[in-house]
């Protein structure tokens, strides 16, 4: 059985490097992981990196690194690829070094999302610290968290076919909400360890290769205290707090400086797929996650009005 075990890292081309360093440290509370030569790394656990940040026009994603468990399921899923016509380089020993892998293996996915399939992703070699936490990132045998991927006009069926079929992801759950008469919201989640979802896919208008990327924290103190943080920041909010009925997940989504977002989650569910069962439900949220722009509007014409504090 070969397949992905995680998503261990994603790698953003930005245009402002600064401003990255203090959404990632500051606000999000991430570890500075040190300069690389086309910018730097930050880190959310004990591994050498989770965003590795690049500087460049996209300001958008530029590659997801998947972990395979050894050589062999590497070699085993390459040619599984190969077979089906999906073009397959194996990557240099420079770009190994760069990413701290051993072998690291590169493919695109049917949106054109390039993917690096590694094996022994490396530890930083010195314990996660964060100056921000009370508490840290849930990541382990679930990854560094999830990202919602634009499928951009692709077919359903032609990207379940690569991230099911091809790299062993299984699909989670549908949501297909009714946001507006006859505008459908339609996600499909698709997990490939207990995190409920490293990857979801969606034919969303959204000017980005990915929507968000999810980082949970252990402490749900941690999600207030960010929220704070990026409130007095002024970094722009996208949702407000809220939970998703699927993963059962408390988060707020905030913008990046590249425009595409950052969920900050905590008690997201686990999947034990002896007993999970795949169902459609027709609704994105639970409660809250209103769209962050007219709920300040409210709240600043709520202010103007009262008389409290004047
Ligand atoms: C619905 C949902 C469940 C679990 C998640 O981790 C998660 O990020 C989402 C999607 C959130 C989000 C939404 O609720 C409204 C419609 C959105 C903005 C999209 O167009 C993509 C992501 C969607
Ligand atoms: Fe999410």
């Amino acid at each position: 059985m070969s397949g992905v075990t995680e998503l261990s890292y994603v790698v953003y081309e930005v245009s402002d490097l600064a401003d990255w360093e203090r959404f990632g440290v500051e606000l999000l509370g991430m570890q500075y992981g040190g300069k690389t030569t086309r910018g730097f790394t930050l880190r959310t656990d004990d591994k050498a990196h989770r965003w590795v940040i690049e500087e460049g026009a996209e300001d958008d994603l530029v590659a997801s690194g998947y972990s395979v468990a050894s050589a062999a399921e590497l070699d085993a899923l390459a040619g599984k690829l190969r077979a089906d016509g999906v073009a397959v380089t194996e990557g240099d020993a420079a770009l190994a070094a760069e990413r701290k892998v051993d072998r690291i293996v590169i493919t695109t996915d049917p949106m054109g999302n390039r993917i690096e399939l590694v094996t022994g992703f490396a530890d930083a070699g010195t314990p996660f610290e964060s100056e921000r936490l009370l508490g840290g990132f849930v990541t382990g045998t679930g990854g560094a968290g999830h990202q919602v991927l634009l499928s951009g006009g692709v077919g359903r069926e032609d990207y379940l076919h690569f991230y099911n079929d091809l790299l062993g992801f299984r699909t989670s759950d549908i949501i297909v909400e009714e946001v507006a008469p006859g505008v459908f919201a339609d996600l499909i989640f698709l997990h490939c360890n207990p995190r409920h979802h490293s990857v979801a896919l969606g034919d969303m208008p959204f000017p980005k290769r990915n929507h968000h990327f999810m980082v949970e924290v252990s402490d749900i103190r941690d999600v207030g205290l960010a929220w704070d943080r990026c409130l007095a920041a002024h970094q722009p909010f996208h949702m407000t707090l809220g939970m998703h009925p699927n993963d059962m997940m408390f988060s707020f989504y905030v913008e990046t400086p590249s425009g595409f977002n950052v969920e900050y989650g905590w008690g997201g569910l686990l999947i034990d797929d002896a007993t999970w069962e795949v169902k459609t439900l027709d609704q994105l949220n639970s409660w809250g996650h209103l769209p962050a722009g007219p709920v300040a509007e409210m709240l600043a014409a709520g202010a103007a009005n009262s008389k409290i504090g004047h």
